[in-house]
């Protein structure tokens, strides 16, 4: 499962037959477009469930379908930062104990270091604060282990543990 949308830089990756299949979710189909003709070609479009949506509605009616928790091995989110917490209670269910959730763009510019928000530009603030919520919600949470992985705009690196 990708939230948003999925751009494959590795082919191989998607051709792996121990890889079924993508979920993945964006109301914006142009940038899952880009990623096509590299999909295409690799021979793997079959394997991409692409979910024209904004994410939470798709993951709560993944959830009402029934069978599907516990049955996603791995997620990715990079979508609306005011939803990283309604999106985690989802892939808590949804995602298998063992299973890695990444969440993207937990440092938000370094500005979480600055929660009084010296030196912040004010159209980061929003986010900043929601980052600093969300991340000290993930840490408090002992049904994950984590890790923040310092790379481009931070990385929280989540697997399910019960
Ligand atoms: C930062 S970009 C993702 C970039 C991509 N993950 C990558 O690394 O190339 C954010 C994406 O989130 C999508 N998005 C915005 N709101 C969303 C929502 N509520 N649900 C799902 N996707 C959303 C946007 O359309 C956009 O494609």
């Amino acid at each position: 499962m990708e939230m948003p949308e999925v751009i494959v830089p590795n082919p191989h990756l998607l051709q792996s037959d121990h890889l079924l299949k993508i979920t993945a979710i964006d109301p914006k189909a142009e940038w899952y477009e880009v990623g096509l003709p590299f999909i295409k070609k690799a021979g793997v479009e079959h394997k991409i469930d692409f979910v024209h949506s904004i994410a939470l509605p798709v993951l709560d009616d993944l959830l009402l379908q029934g069978g599907n928790e516990g049955s996603f091995d791995f997620a990715f989110v990079d979508a609306d930062k005011n939803n990283y917490g309604n999106y985690h209670e989802r892939l808590m269910k949804l995602v298998r104990i063992g299973g890695v959730i990444v969440y993207d763009n937990v440092l938000w510019g370094g500005t979480v270091a600055s929660p009084d928000g010296d030196g912040v530009p004010d159209h980061m603030k929003e986010i900043m604060a929601m980052a600093i919520e969300f991340n000290g919600r993930i840490a408090g949470d002992d049904r994950v282990e984590i890790c923040v992985a310092p790379v481009g705009d931070g990385l929280t690196i989540c697997r399910r543990i019960s």
